[in-house]
C-alpha cells in the first residue's frame, strides 16, 4: 500500500496518520497543499486532522479549494481510495466527495475525549477488520463534529449501508449518531474520531489498528 498524507498549514495529525499507515506496512509520501500532483502509484490519500488554514471560513472550506485537493478529487473520481479524519472529514464534505456537513457541536464546546464507537458496517475495505456491531474506543477532538445532512441523504446513507461508524453516546448532536460515512463506491471514508490516535499500546489502546491493517490487506501494491 502506498499512502499519501496531505499536509495543510494547520494540520496537526499528519505525522500520526503517517506513522499509523507505516505501522500497517505502507509506504508513505507526505504531500503539501500547494502540490499539484500526487506521487505516482498512490493507492490511498489520507486527509489528516487539525485546523487547516486556521479553520477560517468553515472548517475545511479553504483546504477544499487548495491545489492538492483538485488532485485528491481526481484520484477519487478514478476510483482511488481516500480517508479523511476529523478535519479531513470536514475537507471531504467541503470538496463534495462526501455528502453533508459538519456543524458546530451541539454543546458549542470543543470536545476531547475517548468515546465508544459502534462499527455500523464491516462491508468496506476500511472496516472489514471489525465485526459489524462491535464497539471500539477511539478518541475525538473537535468543535465542529456535528454531522448534518438532509433527511433524504440520511435515508440514502442508511439504505445503502454507508454509515461506517456511529457514536454509542452521541457527544456532538450528529444526526443518526453518525461518526463516519462512506462514499457510494465505498472507497472514500470520512470520520470524526481519530483511529490513528488509538493505534499503539502507548496511546492507551489499539482499537484503531484493525482499520489500517484491513486497508493494507486490501491495497497490496503490486
Ligand atoms: N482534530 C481535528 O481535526 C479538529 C477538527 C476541526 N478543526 C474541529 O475542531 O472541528
Amino acid at each position: 500500500m502506498h499512502a499519501a498524507v496531505v499536509v495543510f498549514p494547520g494540520s496537526n495529525c499528519d505525522r500520526d496518520l503517517a506513522v499509523a499507515f507505516e505501522a500497517a506496512g505502507a509506504k508513505v509520501s507526505m504531500v503539501w497543499h500547494k502540490d499539484t500532483e500526487l506521487p505516482s502509484g498512490v493507492d490511498i490519500v489520507g486527509v489528516p486532522g487539525g485546523f487547516s488554514y486556521g479553520d477560517y471560513l468553515r472548517c475545511g472550506a479553504i483546504a477544499a479549494n487548495s491545489p492538492i485537493c483538485r488532485e485528491v478529487a481526481a484520484h477519487a473520481e478514478r476510483g482511488g481510495y481516500v480517508m479523511g479524519i476529523c478535519n479531513g472529514f470536514q475537507v471531504l464534505t467541503e470538496t463534495g466527495l462526501l455528502p453533508g456537513a459538519l456543524l458546530r457541536n451541539a454543546g458549542l464546546k470543543y470536545i476531547c475525549k475517548t468515546v465508544g464507537l459502534k462499527v455500523a458496517t464491516s462491508d468496506s475495505d476500511f472496516t472489514s477488520g471489525y465485526n459489524a456491531g462491535a464497539v471500539i474506543d477511539i478518541p475525538i477532538a473537535h468543535h465542529d463534529g456535528n454531522y448534518y445532512a438532509d433527511s433524504d441523504t440520511i435515508t440514502e446513507l442508511l439504505a445503502e449501508d454507508r454509515v461506517a461508524f456511529t457514536y454509542e453516546d452521541n457527544p456532538n448532536g450528529a444526526q443518526a449518531d453518525i461518526a463516519g460515512i462512506l462514499s457510494a463506491n465505498r472507497r472514500v471514508l470520512g470520520m470524526m474520531p481519530h483511529p490513528e490516535r488509538r493505534a499503539d499500546p502507548v496511546h492507551g489502546g489499539t482499537d484503531g489498528v484493525a482499520l489500517f491493517r484491513a486497508l493494507a490487506g486490501a491495497l497490496v501494491t503490486a
